[in-house]
């Protein structure tokens, strides 16, 4: 796969007068050239494929929104380099305008006295889209997200589920090959979230869009994302599989099994530590690394009358918590 996003040693600073607190500190900024200096992102590269949906992800002010923004052309970088699509992006603004779509949970792309039916309009004509290519677009998009019972209403009576359906379908109608999502199902409940992961889903399979997600939800990321990009601090902790992150990061997995007709009170197994042990239900602990899990489970299940099993999948965010600690303590 050829790359479509290439970073390089990609750095930020913000600088701002450093006013003191002191006798003189409203007017000290006048007087001296001290400044203060973040580095919201600190040398990082990544690359990312076309056709992949990502997860970019971090706590907090781990810079996500200013590596965001340097890839959408808003921001000029203090150092290294940004292509999407082989272009520079705050040097081609126009053409990558074209090449992306983005989509910001927080405020909206919309004309907020609009109905969205007038907003896609508008985009249809900037674009100089041709007539039936966006009636058939807007038809298949109404119809994935179920816009039909609000495509009329404007925009500023839309409650937030419906306001970020229409932004991804803002973003989506010119078919840019890569979309931009900063946290597109933050306050959202359970269905809306769907219909927007859905969505993500569909263009990125269907259509092969190239999208980059950033959320603080792991449900979207283990919904979605096969890859991710893990920042803090302006510095890259982690790029690659999400299994790979968990088989490093998990070192135990527990197992719960369940038994109708025996005591499982003195349950034992060779391959594995008891952790709790009733008389209906037990819960074991195994090492992954040096059993596997198909082990364990043949084991207690040829000795035991089992009649119900699970393993316990391990729990992403502590997976990222851990990675999160080990970086600040190592
Ligand atoms: N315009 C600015 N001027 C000064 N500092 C800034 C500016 N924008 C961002 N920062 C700082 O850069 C750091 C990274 O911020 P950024 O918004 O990129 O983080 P984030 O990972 O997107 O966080 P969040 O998840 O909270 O949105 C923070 O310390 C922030 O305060």
């Amino acid at each position: 796969m050829a790359a479509v996003i290439e970073v390089d040693a990609l750095t930020k600073e913000f600088s701002r007068p450093d006013v003191r607190p002191g006798r003189f500190a409203g007017t000290r900024s006048l007087f001296t050239r001290a400044r203060k200096v973040t580095r919201a992102v600190d040398g990082i590269s990544f690359r990312i494929d076309a056709g992949e949906l990502i997860g970019f992800l971090g706590p907090n002010g781990a810079g996500k929104s200013t590596t965001i923004k340097m890839l959408t052309g808003i921001l000029v970088p203090t150092s290294g380099t940004v292509t999407v699509a082989g272009q520079v992006p705050w040097r081609d603004r126009r053409q990558n305008a074209r090449t992306i779509g983005a989509v910001f949970g927080q405020r909206t792309q919309l004309w907020y006295d609009l109905p969205l039916r007038d907003s896609f309009g508008i985009i249809r004509d900037l674009y100089g889209m041709d007539a039936a290519t966006y009636r058939t677009r807007l038809g298949e998009f109404t119809e994935l997200l179920g816009l039909d019972e609000f495509i009329d209403t404007p925009v500023r009576s839309l409650s937030l589920g419906q306001r970020m359906r229409g932004d991804l379908v803002a973003a989506m109608l010119y078919a840019p090959p890569i979309l931009y999502l900063d946290e597109p199902t933050v306050g959202l409940d359970v269905v809306a979230k769907g219909k927007i992961r859905e969505f993500v889903a569909e263009i990125n399979t269907r259509r092969g869009t190239t999208v980059v997600l950033t959320t603080h939800d792991m449900d979207d990321v283990e919904r979605l994302c096969r890859r991710v990009i893990i920042i803090d601090h302006g510095v890259l902790l982690y790029e690659g599989d999400l299994e790979s992150l968990k088989a490093r990061y998990v070192t135990t997995r527990d197992i719960v099994v369940h038994a109708t007709e025996f005591d499982l009170t003195s349950v034992a197994s060779p391959f594995a530590e008891v952790l709790t042990a009733g008389p209906a239900k037990a819960t074991l602990r195994f090492a992954p690394a040096t059993t596997s899990t198909p082990k364990v489970v043949h084991d207690l299940t040829s000795r035991y009358p089992i009649t119900d099993l699970s393993v316990l999948e391990p729990d992403l965010e502590d997976v990222i918590r851990q990675l999160y600690t080990e970086r600040r303590t190592g």
